[in-house]
């Protein structure tokens, strides 16, 4: 059998000692394109956060909050993502003197996002759905093993929504995203884990759960 990527034993997860689920067992295998379903405030970032911090596989994230830097450029914000491949003078130059090759690396990534040409723009002057296909780009610059999103298509209209989501199931073997429709979800996810009253309340394979079912975790 493949060794899990992560595993959870009857865990508590929380945050400054308040516990928000509990009795958490979850394993991941490679491969598996987990969704996170419930109702707002149920649990899913706080999961997806113990998730990101136990990985140990390269790993990229699209947060809730988008994490940009508002100040600098949409080209330095998508560069974020691989920022670690890069020593600290490397980085520097970038920051002052993209090179060509640089420029064009994130340019392909914004064609994709349909942020083509505006790799200079400044990012506090994006539209929300703007910012969040910025966020896309840096997690598809970055690749890596595993994907994580919390809610990473929500400023996005369906189709786009739909296309990205695919996008990121052709550059990550694996992927875990919190997501709010649960249409999206049976449509993407190979397994769908649902929160409800702080702990995990299903965790099945996809095919084997209809809308019914997942409608349930928002009563
Ligand atoms: N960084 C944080 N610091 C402290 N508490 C947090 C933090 N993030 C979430 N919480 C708390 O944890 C609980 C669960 O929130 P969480 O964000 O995990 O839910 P969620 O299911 O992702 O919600 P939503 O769908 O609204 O994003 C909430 O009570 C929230 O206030």
């Amino acid at each position: 059998m493949t060794a899990p990527l992560v595993a959870l034993t009857d865990q508590t997860l929380g945050w400054g000692g308040q516990a928000v689920l509990r009795g958490v067992t979850l394993q991941v295998a490679p491969g598996e394109r987990i969704v996170l379903l419930g109702r707002s405030g149920v649990g899913k970032s706080t999961l997806l956060a113990t998730l990101h911090d136990r990985l140990t596989k390269r790993t990229a994230l699209v947060p809730q909050d988008h994490g940009l830097v508002g100040s600098l450029s949409v080209f330095h914000n998508v560069w974020m993502g691989v920022l670690d491949d890069h020593g600290t003078a490397g980085n520097l130059r970038c920051l002052l003197w993209p090179r060509r090759s640089e420029r064009s690396r994130v340019e392909g990534i914004l064609d994709v996002v349909g942020l083509a040409g505006m790799g200079r723009h400044r990012v506090s002057r994006l539209s929300g759905g703007q910012r969040q296909r910025v966020a896309l780009a840096r997690a598809l610059l970055r690749g890596g093993e595993v994907v994580l999103g919390d809610e990473p298509v929500t400023a996005l209209d369906p189709a786009q929504g739909a296309a990205l989501l695919d996008h990121l199931g052709g550059r990550f073997a694996t992927s875990i995203l919190a997501l709010h429709d649960v249409d999206q979800a049976l449509r993407v996810a190979t397994r769908i884990v649902g929160l409800r009253a702080g702990g995990i309340a299903i965790d099945a394979p996809a095919t084997e759960l209809t809308e019914a079912d997942l409608l349930a975790l928002y009563r």
